[in-house]
């Protein structure tokens, strides 16, 4: 990555943003900060090269902020050879990180919609829950750039996104409860305005495995 200003494409919804990147060596200085905050030497051996490591993972952990959705969902196949009912993608496992605390959450996508003008390789219905799970985010913020993502992308008849995580910072610190699990969605089209709609997912997704 560069250490340059760069405009970081976000949601497709939300106008790009102008962010100063540090260069890498302010960034390993400030893990180094970090590291004394919690109350050990970065000088000492094993820890000399992990400032290095941590920046190197933080590019990984928000290499989302480098993708945009529009360019994992550009290929549209609109010849779908009469295929008009559901498509659903269930269980696409994810990490991504709380934006209150920086502390990962991890779990799963649900991704289902109805085709109308086409549809899209399956693997970037896997990849779009990458761009935006690596980034800084809420649960409720990620399930609904999800969908509105492949609305925009797809004109669908609708879309329906199921996300299930459980939060490190609900489980390792603060209020400290180990394996409760947090379900979002979100609805649009036929799925929204359609109560069977919204059952026949919900029955999908506990179907046979
Ligand atoms: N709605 C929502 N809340 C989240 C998510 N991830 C973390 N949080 C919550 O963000 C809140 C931040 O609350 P604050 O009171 O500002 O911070 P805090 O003192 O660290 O809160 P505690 O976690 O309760 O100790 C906490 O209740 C977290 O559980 C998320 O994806 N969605
Ligand atoms: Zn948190």
């Amino acid at each position: 990555m560069d250490d340059v200003v760069k405009t970081f494409p976000l949601s497709s919804f939300e106008p790009p943003r102008k962010i100063e990147r540090p260069s890498r060596e302010e960034a390993e200085a400030a893990v180094r900060t970090l590291l004394r905050w919690a109350g050990d030497d970065p000088d000492r051996e094993g820890l000399r090269e992990t400032p290095r490591r941590v920046a190197r993972a933080y590019e990984e952990f928000f290499k989302g902020y480098l993708e945009s959705a529009e360019d994992v969902l550009s290929t549209v196949f609109e010849e779908v050879e009469g295929y008009d009912d559901l498509v659903l993608v269930r269980d696409i496992p994810f990490t991504s990180h709380c934006e209150h605390h920086v502390v990962p959450f991890v779990g799963k996508a649900h991704i289902a919609y109805y085709p109308l003008a086409g549809v899209v390789g399956l693997s970037k219905l896997a990849r779009l829950v990458e761009v935006f799970a690596r980034r800084l985010q809420t649960q409720e913020a990620m399930t609904a750039q999800i969908a509105a993502a492949i609305d925009e992308a797809l004109a669908p008849r609708g879309v329906a996104v199921m996300v299930e995580a459980e939060h490190m910072c609900m489980s390792m610190r603060g209020v400290q409860k180990q394996g409760s699990s947090t379900v979002t969605m979100q609805f649009s089209g036929v799925f929204r305005d359609n109560a069977a709609e919204q059952a026949h997912f919900y029955t999908l997704l506990r179907g046979a495995r």
